[in-house]
């Protein structure tokens, strides 16, 4: 196409068709060609959902009106006489001598004129053929009607509809204008020109402010659509203002609070939806009324179309993955979650793409094309994303699986634990009522004694969803961050029931409120009571806090009450120092005889499970110990001697029990007194 740009300059694909439209030195023919092109780009670009609906549907008209003016002039310098009849008759048809005149000439229905339906074949010769297939897609809810005194532009959804007030049709123009004119003009730019006038809510970008969106959109259009455009309810208005001013921002738009804006509320924004269409890539749709309105009337709107013609187009073509689509996509992390700690969790949060980008969910559960985006779970609306993310990674349990067996002893606590924990996941139904299980558990006990053992346990399990966090790491790993981080853990955890949060070393972030204490520290605390309290107290929610200590009397006491089942796991008694010497010796090369464990036992009175897990350790070197250290070099593991009584002996000499007797006296008098067991 020919066009009166000067030579050398090089100029994106959107700005020589602009200056073609508005050139005097263009030839129609140039102009409707530009026309076209800038109409097929517009819709491409919402198709893609790159422009909000309201700048799409002020740029088409704007590129229509234009258009129609090249092909309607009888004058054959600047028109085309007649190029398009039906053009010209719809567009007249209702015009009167009333103010009030509307025209009938709407950006849905010019779609239908055949005329425009020839002029967009012949444009997909001229365009690359993605952008070809795209077809006009304004949809019938944006319906600009113009008087002269008080222009307005109504975007219905199915919620509701929001009613652009005078001047916004200006506001329109003004940012259609400065896409026009400024292709390195960021979408959060945009964003912040639109927000400009207080009174309704502008579209927040965030995480994408450096995408250069309307270069992305009005550049050749060869270039995948990349950009994410995340969109937060919840912001406030003018949250965007804080965005510096681009270099690229375009003379005559730094005084923005002068200029007409217009407003997009992120809650109408929020009401697009996306459905993957099997095979396919996605359509995108104003929830609510539109669709039905549209089988009725029997209106098929361009998006769809577009989408049908694609579907033909790839029919007896191989099935491929679905795009990622960006944008307004949702889903949920209720339903379709993979239940079991060692089943695949699927993050809520989306994942940053290549750019360090971090864009809004977009991708169903699964893999497959075929299934439906989920909405976002309300639960975690008001959750940093970040947070959510360290939730998922950080925290959820990955460790090997372990079984009810391998914990020695504590029968009690193992009995009233699979009570608690194991069967109302199971039979939830029965476990109802008086019956529902306490929603708090304190392990407590001396160290060493399987208390985080028995966490894994549960873990491994109860077929419950498993996070596991230290409470240390929540008060020194993500400092000041702690609050929100016990707020996330919650919500996710919500969002994933059955759900089990185990907290070990529960006595760091729960101690004792003190005088002496840290601000941070002490929020934290009390943003944990609160969740607490609510996952505690709610009948609903089927979300078992377990939480481990060696130091139970340094436990805040409202947090006592909230872990209303408390446990005392002791040293291990006899039979069950024995079922760890027995089991930890069954996977080595040993011939231990009954008698000499009863022996081991004996001697090790006193021995926490670790301290006879270390004992045990000790003992196996012996073997080694007794080689010449040339023979290390040179002997096969075959060679090396049994385990042998001897070799307990000499390492009872060495281990000694980690827990004073001052100590279990202490455990003791606390179990009596707050305990739970028998
Ligand atoms: N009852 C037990 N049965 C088998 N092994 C045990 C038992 N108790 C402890 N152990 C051994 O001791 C190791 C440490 O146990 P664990 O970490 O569960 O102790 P803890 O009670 O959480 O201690 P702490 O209070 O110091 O956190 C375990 O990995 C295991 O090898
Ligand atoms: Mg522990």
């Amino acid at each position: 196409m020919q066009t009166s740009i000067p030579h050398g300059i090089h100029l994106s694909e959107w700005q020589k068709n602009y200056f073609a439209v508005t050139s005097d030195t263009s030839t129609p023919e140039e102009k409707a060609d530009a026309c076209r092109s800038q109409i097929l780009r517009i819709q491409y670009a919402w198709a893609n959902s790159e422009i909000p609906e309201i700048c799409a549907a002020n740029l088409f008209k704007k590129y229509t009106e234009k258009y129609s003016a090249v092909i309607d002039s009888d004058n054959v310098e600047t028109g085309l006489n007649n190029y398009a009849k039906n053009i010209v008759t719809s567009a007249k048809c209702q015009q009167n001598d009333s103010d009030k005149w509307q025209s009938a000439f709407t950006t849905s229905n010019v779609m239908d004129l055949k005329c425009v339906q020839e002029l967009m074949k012949a444009g997909k010769k001229l365009e690359n053929p993605l952008k070809a297939q795209a077809s006009i897609t304004i949809d019938k809810e944006v319906i600009a009607s113009v008087s002269s005194s008080h222009p307005k532009i109504v975007l219905s959804s199915g919620n509701g509809e929001s009613v652009f007030g005078a001047g916004s049709s200006n506001c329109l123009d003004t940012v259609a204008d400065t896409l026009e004119r400024a292709p390195a003009l960021t979408f959060h730019q945009i964003s912040n020109l639109s927000s400009s006038k207080a009174g309704m809510s502008p579209v927040p970008v965030s995480d994408v402010s450096d995408t250069p969106f309307a270069a992305q959109l009005f550049r050749n259009g060869d270039s995948a659509v990349n950009i994410s455009l995340l969109l937060k309810n919840n912001s406030p208005v003018g949250q965007s203002s804080s965005f510096p001013a681009h270099p690229a921002f375009p003379e005559g738009m730094s005084n923005l609070g002068k200029r007409k804006t217009c407003f997009v509320s992120s809650e109408e924004c929020s009401n697009i939806s996306s459905d993957s269409i099997p095979g396919e890539g996605k359509t995108f749709s104003w929830s609510g009324k539109k669709n039905s309105e549209n089988k009725v009337s029997g209106f098929k709107s361009a998006k769809e179309q577009f989408w049908v013609d694609q579907q033909k187009k790839h029919q007896n073509q191989p099935h491929h993955t679905s795009l990622p689509a960006y944008g307004y996509t949702k889903k949920s992390l209720g339903a379709a979650r993979p239940r079991g700690p060692f089943s695949k969790f699927v993050s809520p949060v989306p994942k940053q793409d290549g750019n360090g980008h971090t864009g809004m969910p977009c991708k169903a559960f699964g893999n497959g094309a075929t299934e439906r985006v989920q909405p976002v779970d309300e639960r975690l609306k008001n959750i940093d994303a970040k947070m959510i993310e360290l939730v998922m990674h950080e925290i959820i349990d990955h460790g090997p699986p372990v079984n009810w067996d391998d914990i020695a002893g504590v029968e009690f606590a193992k009995a009233t634990i699979k009570e608690i924990v194991v069967w109302p996941m199971l039979r939830p139904d029965i476990f109802t009522g008086l019956r529902g299980p306490p929603k708090g558990i304190l392990l407590f006990g001396p160290p060493g004694t399987g208390k985080t053992l028995i966490g894994k346990c549960i873990a491994s399990q109860s077929g419950a969803t498993f996070f596991s966090i230290s409470a240390s790491s929540l008060t020194s790993k993500w400092v000041g961050e702690g609050e929100k981080m016990v707020r996330a853990l919650f919500a996710v955890a919500r969002c994933q029931q059955p759900a089990v949060i185990f907290i070990d070393e529960i006595d760091s972030l729960l101690s004792r409120r003190g005088d002496g204490e840290h601000e941070s520290s002490r929020r934290i605390k009390t943003e944990f009571l609160v969740q607490l309290d609510g996952a505690t107290t709610s009948s609903e929610d089927r979300i078992l806090v377990v939480g481990a200590t060696n130091r139970p009397q340094e436990i805040d006491e409202a947090a006592r009450r909230r872990l209303v089942k408390r446990l005392y796991i002791p040293l291990p008694n006899a039979s069950a120092r024995r079922q760890i010497v027995s089991r930890l010796m069954s996977k080595e090369h040993c011939s231990l005889t009954e008698e000499e464990i009863d022996i081991i036992v004996q001697k090790s009175e006193g021995f926490s499970g670790a301290d006879m897990t270390q004992l045990c350790r000790e003992a196996s070197l012996g073997p080694i110990r007794s080689l010449q250290s040339v023979d290390i070099a040179t002997i096969t593991p075959d060679q090396v001697r049994r385990i042998v009584f001897q070799d307990f002996d000499s390492a009872l000499k060495t281990v000694r029990p980690s827990v004073s007797s001052k100590d279990l006296e202490m455990y003791d008098m606390w179990n009596q007194t707050f305990g739970c067991g028998r």
